[in-house]
């Protein structure tokens, strides 16, 4: 019999395709020069020109120890509101990617939450899960680089884990354009020290977890 398939809608939808096909079988997908070039250098430009100010030193969960979060993770985040362009243009795909998720993998993804984060020579961020089953409402982790011209010798990999044998999946060099989506609960993961100035977005599609009629807040 005769399959039909209806033509892809969007340019999107061929990376889309391969991010939820990768995420069905293998629960995380590493793909480079993912990003359409104008997000990309848009962001990029953004991110050149954000004033150190705009930055503030990023937290772990609700734990507020100052000397153990700096022990856990060293890099200094900018939430993403959608207020200039570039992170409108970057809120519109993501949400394009949200809604592909949901109509391919029924999901259910229903906001989405990111910020840009810089990492100064010197700083990390050890093994961690972006969420805990049962208990968080993060299901899919998005990460994007933007480091044009990274080396080998600048460190800063994302390394992923097995939760079960601990073992390495897969490392990551943080190159402009690499996109990175992985289940939150699933795999633990760290970023080993950069050795030079590493750009990033990471972001975070969750489900609703609202109950008794209290509005679950996006962040
Ligand atoms: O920048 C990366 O490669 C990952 C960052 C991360 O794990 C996080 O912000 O939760
Ligand atoms: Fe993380």
């Amino acid at each position: 019999m005769l399959a039909i398939t209806p033509p892809p809608s969007s340019p999107d939808d061929l990376l889309f395709a391969r991010i939820a096909n990768d995420l069905n079988h293998q629960g995380y997908t590493v793909i480079p020069n993912a990003l359409p070039d104008t997000l990309a250098s848009s962001l990029f430009d953004q991110v050149r020109d954000l004033d150190s100010s705009a930055y503030s030193e990023a937290g772990i969960g609700r734990q507020n120890d100052l000397t153990l979060n700096q022990f856990v993770r060293r890099d200094e985040i900018c939430w993403i509101e959608g207020k200039s362009p570039a992170e409108h243009h970057w809120l519109q795909w993501t949400a394009g990617l949200q809604q592909y998720l949901n109509q391919h993998l029924f999901l259910g993804l229903f906001s989405f939450e990111s910020h840009f984060a810089r990492y100064q020579p010197g700083d990390f961020y050890r093994k961690h899960l972006d969420a805990f089953r049962g208990e968080a409402n993060r299901r899919l982790s998005v990460v994007t680089y933007l480091n044009p011209g990274w080396l080998p010798e600048d460190g800063g990999e994302l390394v992923i884990y097995d939760i079960d044998s601990d073992e390495e999946v897969v490392r990551v060099t943080p190159a402009y354009g690499t996109l990175v989506v992985f289940l939150s609960e699933e795999f633990p993961h760290e970023v080993l020290t950069a050795k030079r100035h590493r750009h990033s977005i990471a972001g975070w599609f969750r489900v609703n977890g609202s109950c008794n009629e209290r509005v679950d807040p996006p962040r």
